[in-house]
């Protein structure tokens, strides 16, 4: 068991339905600092909903979302971000024609770091290696490098608690490995980050613990040795369309 200090989020008997079909059937999930909580499933499992309703953006019918024990279930998406939560989406959410310098600054000037905003992007982009991409318009860039900018976007407000929604997606294996090594350093200074993926190469590697959702429902936690040879998981994987 966590100690409560260290738990950053924690989702209890959450539910959302969606006329007849319960995207969510009593979900319960925890973060901790410092750690990759990976967050997996085959498709329509929930992820997403899941995501929403930890962001603030989708109200659950029962449950609650706490953060740092302190209970947000009644708070907006923005107060929350004031609480120290960001995310990304999977559908990329980036200001086209701004430039990878400027979509990071939007979200800086909002964060704790407003009045070092230009010096806290500089040093994101040194950390994403997109210093030589600063200037370009975001909709220029291909897809793998549109999302880290999504995370360095994510990275700019400081959070305490990241969520990240299908990141890798798009990155050739050498970004992958370089993003590995990111999330890594990410947790090394203490955020949370929650990791949605369908690279299970990344998330088996990074991932110190992983739940996983199959229709609604949590199926299996734990480390991903475990994960990897679950037989609850392995038939939900195997039950999906290739
Ligand atoms: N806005 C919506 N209206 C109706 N149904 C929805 C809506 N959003 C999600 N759903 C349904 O809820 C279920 C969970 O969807 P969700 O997108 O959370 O799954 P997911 O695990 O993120 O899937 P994927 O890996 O494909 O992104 C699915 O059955 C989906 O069709």
């Amino acid at each position: 068991m966590p100690s409560p200090d260290s738990v950053a989020l924690e989702a209890r008997g959450v539910v959302v339905s969606f006329g007849g079909n319960r995207a969510l059937d009593g979900v319960a999930m925890t973060a901790e600092k410092g750690r990759i909580t990976g967050l997996i499933g085959p498709n329509g499992a929930g992820k997403s909903t899941l995501f929403d309703v930890v962001c603030g953006l989708r109200k659950p019918s029962a449950g609650r979302v706490l953060m740092d024990g302190r209970d947000v279930t009644r708070l907006g998406p923005m107060r929350r971000a004031r609480f120290g939560l960001a995310r990304t989406f999977q559908r990329l959410e980036l200001f086209g024609r701004l430039s990878v310098r400027d979509n990071l600054l939007v979200a800086a000037e909002l964060g704790p770091e407003r009045r070092r905003a230009e010096r806290a992007v500089t040093e994101i982009l040194d950390r994403l290696d997109l210093a030589g991409s600063a200037d370009s318009p975001a909709d220029t860039l291909p897809t793998g490098v549109a999302r880290l900018v999504e995370v360095g976007r994510a990275m700019a407000v400081r959070p305490r608690l990241l969520l990240l929604d299908e990141p890798a997606a798009g990155q050739d294996g050498e970004e992958t490995e370089r993003f590995a090594a990111l999330l890594r350093s990410l947790a090394g200074d203490g955020t949370a980050v929650v990791l949605v993926e369908h690279d299970m190469g990344l998330v088996m590697s990074v991932c110190d613990e992983v739940h996983v959702l199959d229709l609604g429902k949590v199926i299996a936690v734990g480390p991903p040795a475990e994960i990897r040879r679950d037989e609850k998981v392995l038939a939900a994987y195997l039950g999906e369309d290739a």
